[in-house]
């Protein structure tokens, strides 16, 4: 076995827990005792019909009837439909990402939705989670906040998941599909990363949405506007701290909508380009991904334009 082999192997050891580690009285007990407080961030585009379950449930369970959160802070990245209204009446506070600091400019994305709550946050520690979840529950939020509450050491906190690949409202074979959901991170995340970026080969779900990071370094890095956050977030927290500072954490199952091939296409584009544009390959700000479908029984190129920006970090323009 090589060196390498045998770092990832440790790493793995240290670093991978379960939700179920930590009681929720103990993790209560080490926040007061370590004075942090916790947001929770839901970027959101479109998803009034899953929002209010996402923001009830865990306002109920973490909130409400215990102080493991101290907000529930719901990012409207752009929504044409009823998010906003559905968000704030399920009890979180909602703020239109294009409304945040206009001074800077508003551009689409999730990405932009996650930067932008650093300006109307207050926690010492940002959980965020995705608001499109089906099959989900509220102890991924305490599993995430596990090893940042009792582990100093630890900055950025990754979950991990059965992750089934859901047809319509049933799963065909639950058993078989278990594991199949996650294309861009089989076929294009954890290939890069095992190629460019062996160090973080040892986390699971790389491009998991529910993820939790210290304020501290998170007002500090880059972040793409788009889908390639959580990819950067890990490149740069390796980079700057070492993998010894990020952790993972096994939440058990989720599903959530899954989007077209196609439009998975760019958020592919999105994470190459974020990928190697850190090992110092520029690119442009817009890659034109050239996909091709049919038209009138023939084959023909559609253009699809795909932001590669990023915003710096925003303690630039934190007070
Ligand atoms: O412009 C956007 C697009 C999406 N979202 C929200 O971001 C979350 C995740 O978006 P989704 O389109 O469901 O992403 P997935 O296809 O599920 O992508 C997975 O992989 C991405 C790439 O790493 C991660 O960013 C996602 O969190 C992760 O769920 C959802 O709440 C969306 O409403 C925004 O806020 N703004
Ligand atoms: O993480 C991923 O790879 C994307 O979210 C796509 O997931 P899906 O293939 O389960 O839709």
């Amino acid at each position: 076995m090589s060196d390498a082999s045998r770092d990832l192997d440790a790493w793995f050891a240290a670093n991978t827990g379960a939700w179920c580690d930590h009681a929720l009285e103990d993790l209560l007990k080490a926040k007061a005792e370590s004075g942090l407080s916790v947001s929770l961030v839901v970027p959101a585009r479109n998803e009034a019909a899953t929002v209010g379950d996402v923001v009830g449930r865990v306002r109920e369970a973490l909130m409400e009837t215990t102080d493991l959160l101290d907000e529930v802070v719901v990012i409207d990245s752009d929504s044409t439909d009823d998010t906003y209204a559905v968000a704030e009446d399920a009890g979180a506070i909602v703020h239109r990402s294009a409304e945040i600091r206009p001074d800077l400019g508003s551009v689409p994305g999730k990405g932009e939705a996650m930067w932008k709550s650093l300006f109307v946050t207050r926690g010492d520690v940002l959980v965020f989670m995705d608001a499109d979840l089906l099959d989900w529950d509220t102890h991924f939020v305490p599993g995430l906040l596990g090893p940042l509450l009792t582990r100093p050491e630890i900055a950025l906190v990754k979950g991990f998941y059965e992750r089934p690949f859901v047809n319509g409202d049933a799963v065909s074979d639950p058993e078989a599909a278990a594991f199949e959901g996650g294309r861009v991170t089989e076929l294009t995340a954890r290939p890069l990363i095992n190629v460019l970026y062996p160090e973080l080969a040892g986390l699971v779900q790389p491009l998991a949405g529910e993820w939790a990071i210290r304020r501290s370094l998170f007002a500090t890095l880059s972040v793409p506007t788009a889908y390639a956050v959580e990819t950067t977030a890990l490149i740069d927290t390796a980079r700057r701290l070492g993998v010894g500072a990020i952790a993972q954490v096994d939440l058990g199952r989720r599903a959530h909508r899954h989007q077209a091939l196609r439009d998975l296409g760019a958020m592919a584009t999105q994470i190459v380009a974020a990928a190697v544009q850190r090992l110092g390959i520029s690119t442009d700000a817009e890659v034109c991904l050239r996909q091709y479908h049919p038209v009138d029984g023939r084959i023909a190129p559609l253009l699809r334009t795909v932001p590669v920006t990023e915003r710096p970090p925003a303690e630039e323009y934190l007070a």
